[in-house]
Protein backbone atom coordinates (compact mmCIF):
# COMPACT_ATOMS: atom_id res chain seq x y z
CA UNK A 1 0.00 0.00 0.00
CA UNK A 2 1.55 3.49 -0.70
CA UNK A 3 1.15 6.82 1.23
CA UNK A 4 0.40 9.42 -1.24
CA UNK A 5 -1.04 11.18 1.11
CA UNK A 6 -0.13 13.07 3.32
CA UNK A 7 -1.99 15.45 6.01
CA UNK A 8 -0.72 18.61 7.23
CA UNK A 9 -0.34 18.26 11.43
CA UNK A 10 -2.16 20.80 13.18
CA UNK A 11 -0.41 23.77 14.50
CA UNK A 12 -1.65 23.41 17.78
CA UNK A 13 -1.84 20.77 20.20
CA UNK A 14 -5.41 21.00 22.18
CA UNK A 15 -6.44 18.04 23.03
CA UNK A 16 -8.57 16.18 20.36
CA UNK A 17 -11.28 15.93 22.70
CA UNK A 18 -11.72 17.03 25.93
CA UNK A 19 -15.32 16.66 27.30
CA UNK A 20 -16.17 17.75 31.17
CA UNK A 21 -19.24 16.73 32.78
CA UNK A 22 -21.26 15.37 30.16
CA UNK A 23 -24.50 13.80 30.56
CA UNK A 24 -27.57 12.63 28.74
CA UNK A 25 -30.80 11.23 29.72
CA UNK A 26 -33.69 9.60 27.50
CA UNK A 27 -36.84 10.49 29.37
CA UNK A 28 -35.90 9.47 32.97
CA UNK A 29 -33.27 7.10 31.92
CA UNK A 30 -29.83 8.36 32.58
CA UNK A 31 -27.84 7.27 29.87
CA UNK A 32 -24.46 9.55 30.58
CA UNK A 33 -24.06 10.33 34.16
CA UNK A 34 -21.07 12.73 34.57
CA UNK A 35 -18.05 12.00 31.62
CA UNK A 36 -14.91 13.98 31.94
CA UNK A 37 -12.12 12.58 29.20
CA UNK A 38 -9.49 14.10 27.23
CA UNK A 39 -7.98 12.39 24.63
CA UNK A 40 -4.82 13.57 22.86
CA UNK A 41 -4.43 14.32 19.03
CA UNK A 42 -2.77 11.60 16.88
CA UNK A 43 -3.29 8.83 19.21
CA UNK A 44 -5.88 5.94 19.54
CA UNK A 45 -8.81 6.09 22.18
CA UNK A 46 -10.92 3.04 22.67
CA UNK A 47 -14.63 3.73 24.66
CA UNK A 48 -15.11 -0.16 25.94
CA UNK A 49 -18.25 -1.11 27.38
CA UNK A 50 -21.92 -3.82 27.71
CA UNK A 51 -24.37 -3.52 25.35
CA UNK A 52 -26.64 -0.58 26.65
CA UNK A 53 -23.67 1.78 28.21
CA UNK A 54 -24.07 4.49 26.12
CA UNK A 55 -21.30 3.96 23.78
CA UNK A 56 -22.95 5.13 20.77
CA UNK A 57 -24.65 7.81 22.39
CA UNK A 58 -21.40 9.46 23.52
CA UNK A 59 -20.06 9.17 19.72
CA UNK A 60 -23.22 10.84 18.57
CA UNK A 61 -23.31 13.60 20.73
CA UNK A 62 -19.29 13.90 20.34
CA UNK A 63 -19.44 13.91 16.73
CA UNK A 64 -22.81 16.51 17.03
CA UNK A 65 -25.54 14.01 15.66
CA UNK A 66 -27.69 14.49 19.18
CA UNK A 67 -27.08 17.06 21.76
CA UNK A 68 -25.89 16.51 25.36
CA UNK A 69 -28.07 17.45 28.28
CA UNK A 70 -25.28 19.49 30.29
CA UNK A 71 -21.17 19.07 29.94
CA UNK A 72 -18.49 21.19 27.90
CA UNK A 73 -17.52 19.15 25.23
CA UNK A 74 -14.75 20.24 22.89
CA UNK A 75 -13.66 18.11 19.76
CA UNK A 76 -10.48 19.50 17.62
CA UNK A 77 -10.66 22.53 19.53
CA UNK A 78 -13.89 23.55 18.57
CA UNK A 79 -16.94 23.70 21.12
CA UNK A 80 -20.03 20.72 19.87
CA UNK A 81 -22.90 23.56 21.00
CA UNK A 82 -21.40 26.39 19.65
CA UNK A 83 -19.49 25.35 16.53
CA UNK A 84 -21.13 22.36 15.32
CA UNK A 85 -19.94 23.07 12.13
CA UNK A 86 -16.37 23.57 12.25
CA UNK A 87 -16.69 20.18 14.41
CA UNK A 88 -18.09 18.40 11.34
CA UNK A 89 -15.55 19.79 9.15
CA UNK A 90 -12.73 18.12 11.41
CA UNK A 91 -14.28 14.88 12.32
CA UNK A 92 -15.04 11.18 9.94
CA UNK A 93 -17.32 8.98 11.13
CA UNK A 94 -16.89 5.69 9.71
CA UNK A 95 -18.32 2.16 10.93
CA UNK A 96 -21.83 0.61 10.94
CA UNK A 97 -23.88 2.15 8.72
CA UNK A 98 -21.63 2.63 6.04
CA UNK A 99 -21.87 5.83 3.19
CA UNK A 100 -20.92 3.23 0.74
CA UNK A 101 -23.39 2.58 -2.29
CA UNK A 102 -23.18 -0.90 -3.63
CA UNK A 103 -24.38 0.08 -6.88
CA UNK A 104 -21.62 2.63 -7.35
CA UNK A 105 -18.18 1.47 -8.32
CA UNK A 106 -15.12 2.46 -5.70
CA UNK A 107 -13.70 5.14 -7.96
CA UNK A 108 -17.51 6.37 -8.20
CA UNK A 109 -18.14 6.36 -4.70
CA UNK A 110 -14.82 8.08 -4.01
CA UNK A 111 -15.71 10.93 -6.48
CA UNK A 112 -18.69 11.27 -5.26
CA UNK A 113 -17.73 11.67 -1.76
CA UNK A 114 -15.61 14.36 -3.14
CA UNK A 115 -18.22 16.43 -5.19
CA UNK A 116 -20.45 16.55 -2.03
CA UNK A 117 -17.19 18.23 -0.10
CA UNK A 118 -16.38 20.22 -3.16
CA UNK A 119 -12.98 19.36 -3.80
CA UNK A 120 -13.72 19.98 -7.58
CA UNK A 121 -13.20 17.81 -10.52
CA UNK A 122 -9.44 17.48 -10.74
CA UNK A 123 -8.90 17.25 -7.45
CA UNK A 124 -11.32 14.65 -6.81
CA UNK A 125 -9.97 12.14 -9.50
CA UNK A 126 -6.74 12.94 -8.04
CA UNK A 127 -7.66 12.29 -4.54
CA UNK A 128 -9.81 8.97 -5.23
CA UNK A 129 -6.66 7.84 -7.45
CA UNK A 130 -4.74 8.43 -4.47
CA UNK A 131 -7.44 7.27 -1.87
CA UNK A 132 -7.51 3.54 -4.20
CA UNK A 133 -3.74 3.39 -4.33
CA UNK A 134 -3.53 3.61 -0.58
CA UNK A 135 -6.20 1.30 0.27
CA UNK A 136 -5.02 -1.46 -2.34
CA UNK A 137 -8.18 -0.85 -4.33
CA UNK A 138 -6.87 -0.19 -7.65
CA UNK A 139 -7.62 -3.56 -9.13
CA UNK A 140 -11.10 -2.81 -8.01
CA UNK A 141 -12.24 0.83 -8.72
CA UNK A 142 -14.03 0.03 -11.80
CA UNK A 143 -16.45 -2.51 -10.28
CA UNK A 144 -19.61 -2.00 -8.56
CA UNK A 145 -18.77 -2.22 -4.99
CA UNK A 146 -21.89 -4.79 -4.79
CA UNK A 147 -18.89 -7.31 -5.66
CA UNK A 148 -15.95 -6.57 -3.26
CA UNK A 149 -15.23 -8.53 -0.13
CA UNK A 150 -16.22 -7.26 3.67
CA UNK A 151 -12.64 -6.11 4.02
CA UNK A 152 -12.50 -4.27 0.85
CA UNK A 153 -15.49 -2.71 1.75
CA UNK A 154 -14.23 -1.25 4.77
CA UNK A 155 -11.42 -0.28 3.36
CA UNK A 156 -13.40 2.12 0.66
CA UNK A 157 -15.56 3.15 3.67
CA UNK A 158 -12.49 4.66 5.20
CA UNK A 159 -11.13 5.84 2.53
CA UNK A 160 -14.51 7.51 1.65
CA UNK A 161 -13.85 8.81 4.99
CA UNK A 162 -10.80 10.08 4.36
CA UNK A 163 -11.59 12.14 1.17
CA UNK A 164 -12.14 15.52 3.14
CA UNK A 165 -9.11 14.53 5.01
CA UNK A 166 -10.49 14.78 8.82
CA UNK A 167 -8.23 15.15 12.14
CA UNK A 168 -10.48 12.99 14.02
CA UNK A 169 -12.02 9.67 12.90
CA UNK A 170 -14.85 7.54 14.48
CA UNK A 171 -14.05 4.32 13.73
CA UNK A 172 -17.48 1.77 15.09
CA UNK A 173 -16.42 -1.88 15.23
CA UNK A 174 -14.24 -1.22 12.50
CA UNK A 175 -13.71 -5.15 12.02
CA UNK A 176 -16.63 -6.72 12.98
CA UNK A 177 -17.16 -9.87 10.44
CA UNK A 178 -13.99 -9.83 8.91
CA UNK A 179 -11.46 -12.80 8.79
CA UNK A 180 -8.27 -12.70 10.80
CA UNK A 181 -5.78 -11.90 7.47
CA UNK A 182 -8.14 -8.69 6.97
CA UNK A 183 -8.82 -7.32 11.04
CA UNK A 184 -5.13 -7.43 10.52
CA UNK A 185 -5.01 -5.23 7.75
CA UNK A 186 -7.26 -2.98 8.99
CA UNK A 187 -5.00 -2.42 12.12
CA UNK A 188 -2.14 -1.64 10.24
CA UNK A 189 -4.31 0.77 7.96
CA UNK A 190 -5.44 2.32 11.55
CA UNK A 191 -2.04 2.50 12.82
CA UNK A 192 -0.66 3.90 9.46
CA UNK A 193 -3.41 6.74 9.94
CA UNK A 194 -2.11 7.46 13.30
CA UNK A 195 1.97 7.02 12.90
CA UNK A 196 1.68 8.76 9.33
CA UNK A 197 -0.85 11.41 8.91
CA UNK A 198 -1.21 12.25 12.92
CA UNK A 199 -4.83 11.24 13.29
CA UNK A 200 -6.82 10.77 16.29
CA UNK A 201 -8.50 7.30 16.48
CA UNK A 202 -12.11 7.31 18.49
CA UNK A 203 -12.36 3.70 18.82
CA UNK A 204 -15.48 1.11 19.37
CA UNK A 205 -15.11 -2.35 19.19
CA UNK A 206 -16.66 -5.20 20.93
CA UNK A 207 -13.41 -7.26 20.22
CA UNK A 208 -11.15 -6.37 23.71
CA UNK A 209 -8.37 -8.20 22.05
CA UNK A 210 -8.69 -4.88 19.16
CA UNK A 211 -9.08 -2.82 21.79
CA UNK A 212 -5.76 -4.09 23.61
CA UNK A 213 -3.67 -4.44 20.58
CA UNK A 214 -4.26 -1.09 18.88
CA UNK A 215 -5.18 1.54 21.94
CA UNK A 216 -3.07 3.86 23.59
CA UNK A 217 -5.59 4.33 26.42
CA UNK A 218 -8.83 2.33 27.04
CA UNK A 219 -12.09 3.81 29.13
CA UNK A 220 -14.47 1.78 30.36
CA UNK A 221 -17.96 2.94 30.45
CA UNK A 222 -20.45 1.45 32.88
CA UNK A 223 -24.10 2.28 33.75
CA UNK A 224 -23.40 6.14 32.89
CA UNK A 225 -19.95 6.17 34.04
CA UNK A 226 -16.87 5.77 32.96
CA UNK A 227 -15.52 3.22 35.30
CA UNK A 228 -11.58 3.13 34.62
CA UNK A 229 -9.35 4.70 32.08
CA UNK A 230 -5.88 3.83 31.29
CA UNK A 231 -3.50 2.30 29.13
CA UNK A 232 -4.50 -1.57 28.29
CA UNK A 233 -1.54 -2.43 30.56
CA UNK A 234 -2.64 -0.16 33.33
CA UNK A 235 -5.93 -1.45 33.16
CA UNK A 236 -4.61 -4.89 32.88
CA UNK A 237 -2.74 -4.35 36.50
CA UNK A 238 -6.19 -3.05 37.95
CA UNK A 239 -7.78 -6.46 38.09
CA UNK A 240 -6.50 -10.14 39.84
CA UNK A 241 -6.66 -13.10 37.07
CA UNK A 242 -2.87 -13.77 36.46
CA UNK A 243 -2.66 -17.66 37.54
CA UNK A 244 -0.61 -20.64 36.67
CA UNK A 245 -3.09 -24.18 35.83
CA UNK A 246 -1.75 -27.16 36.32
CA UNK A 247 -3.45 -30.48 35.06
CA UNK A 248 -2.04 -33.55 36.82
CA UNK A 249 -1.14 -36.59 35.05
CA UNK A 250 -2.67 -39.18 37.49
CA UNK A 251 -5.04 -38.87 41.06
CA UNK A 252 -1.98 -39.86 43.02
CA UNK A 253 0.56 -37.28 42.07
CA UNK A 254 -2.68 -34.66 42.58
CA UNK A 255 -3.44 -35.46 46.19
CA UNK A 256 -0.07 -36.26 46.92
CA UNK A 257 1.05 -32.18 45.33
CA UNK A 258 -2.43 -30.10 46.36
CA UNK A 259 -2.07 -29.48 49.68
CA UNK A 260 1.02 -27.57 49.17
CA UNK A 261 0.24 -25.59 46.34
CA UNK A 262 -1.58 -22.52 47.93
CA UNK A 263 -4.23 -23.25 45.04
CA UNK A 264 -7.20 -21.02 45.22
CA UNK A 265 -9.18 -23.81 42.81
CA UNK A 266 -9.06 -27.33 41.98
CA UNK A 267 -11.33 -29.89 40.47
CA UNK A 268 -10.59 -33.33 41.43
CA UNK A 269 -12.33 -35.07 38.57
CA UNK A 270 -10.10 -32.85 35.75
CA UNK A 271 -6.98 -33.34 38.25
CA UNK A 272 -6.52 -29.60 37.47
CA UNK A 273 -5.49 -26.44 40.21
CA UNK A 274 -5.07 -23.18 39.82
CA UNK A 275 -2.35 -21.06 41.43
CA UNK A 276 -2.33 -17.73 41.57
CA UNK A 277 0.81 -15.12 40.21
CA UNK A 278 1.66 -13.51 36.93
CA UNK A 279 3.71 -16.78 36.30
CA UNK A 280 7.46 -15.38 36.03
CA UNK A 281 10.03 -17.61 35.30
CA UNK A 282 10.96 -17.48 39.46
CA UNK A 283 7.46 -18.73 40.74
CA UNK A 284 7.11 -21.22 37.57
CA UNK A 285 10.44 -22.80 38.60
CA UNK A 286 9.55 -22.77 42.24
CA UNK A 287 6.22 -24.37 41.45
CA UNK A 288 8.25 -27.41 39.43
CA UNK A 289 10.80 -27.66 42.04
CA UNK A 290 7.61 -28.60 44.38
CA UNK A 291 5.39 -30.63 41.90
CA UNK A 292 9.02 -32.87 41.68
CA UNK A 293 9.52 -32.97 45.41
CA UNK A 294 5.87 -34.69 45.99
CA UNK A 295 7.19 -36.72 42.64
CA UNK A 296 3.53 -35.12 40.86
CA UNK A 297 3.83 -35.79 37.46
CA UNK A 298 2.17 -33.08 35.12
CA UNK A 299 0.24 -33.28 31.98
CA UNK A 300 0.22 -29.45 31.17
CA UNK A 301 1.08 -26.33 32.75
CA UNK A 302 -0.37 -23.31 31.35
CA UNK A 303 0.21 -20.07 32.04
CA UNK A 304 -2.77 -16.84 32.57
CA UNK A 305 -2.03 -13.14 32.79
CA UNK A 306 -5.24 -11.12 33.33
CA UNK A 307 -6.33 -9.67 29.73
CA UNK A 308 -8.63 -7.14 28.60
CA UNK A 309 -11.43 -9.46 29.04
CA UNK A 310 -10.79 -9.70 32.82
CA UNK A 311 -11.11 -6.06 33.05
CA UNK A 312 -14.15 -5.70 31.31
CA UNK A 313 -15.53 -8.76 33.13
CA UNK A 314 -14.47 -7.35 36.66
CA UNK A 315 -15.21 -3.56 36.37
CA UNK A 316 -18.23 -3.34 34.25
CA UNK A 317 -22.24 -4.01 35.25
CA UNK A 318 -24.73 -5.57 33.63
CA UNK A 319 -27.02 -2.25 32.75
CA UNK A 320 -30.14 -2.37 34.43
CA UNK A 321 -33.33 -3.47 32.51
N1 LIG B 1 -33.17 7.58 21.04
C1 LIG B 1 -33.24 6.93 22.19
N2 LIG B 1 -34.35 6.98 22.96
C2 LIG B 1 -34.42 6.34 24.14
N3 LIG B 1 -33.43 5.60 24.66
C3 LIG B 1 -32.30 5.50 23.95
C4 LIG B 1 -32.13 6.15 22.69
N4 LIG B 1 -30.89 5.85 22.22
C5 LIG B 1 -30.32 5.07 23.15
N5 LIG B 1 -31.15 4.85 24.18
C6 LIG B 1 -30.85 4.05 25.39
O1 LIG B 1 -29.64 4.53 25.95
C7 LIG B 1 -28.86 3.47 26.44
C8 LIG B 1 -27.48 3.53 25.83
O2 LIG B 1 -27.59 3.20 24.44
P1 LIG B 1 -26.33 3.18 23.47
O3 LIG B 1 -26.83 2.79 22.13
O4 LIG B 1 -25.59 4.45 23.59
O5 LIG B 1 -25.46 2.02 24.11
P2 LIG B 1 -24.19 1.25 23.52
O6 LIG B 1 -23.19 1.24 24.63
O7 LIG B 1 -23.76 1.86 22.24
O8 LIG B 1 -24.76 -0.19 23.29
P3 LIG B 1 -24.39 -1.32 22.18
O9 LIG B 1 -23.06 -1.89 22.60
O10 LIG B 1 -25.48 -2.30 22.36
O11 LIG B 1 -24.36 -0.66 20.84
C9 LIG B 1 -29.62 2.18 26.14
O12 LIG B 1 -30.32 1.81 27.29
C10 LIG B 1 -30.57 2.59 25.04
O13 LIG B 1 -31.74 1.82 25.10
Amino acid sequence: MSNTYCRERPASRAPAISVTGLRKSYGSHRVLDGIDLTIPQGTIFSLLGPNGAGKTTTVQILSTLIKADAGEIRVAGHDVAAEPDRVRAAIGVTGQFSAVDSFLTGEENLRLMADLLHLGRTRGRERARELLERFDLTDAARRPAATYSGGMRRRLDLAMTLVGTPELIFLDEPTTGLDPRSRRTMWQIVRDLVEQDGVTIFLTTQYLEEADVLADRVALLSQGELVAQGSPEELKRMVPGGHIAVRFAGPDGYRRALPHLGATAHDDAALTAQIPGAGGVRTLRKLLELLDAHAADVAEVTVHTPDLDDVFLALTKEPAR
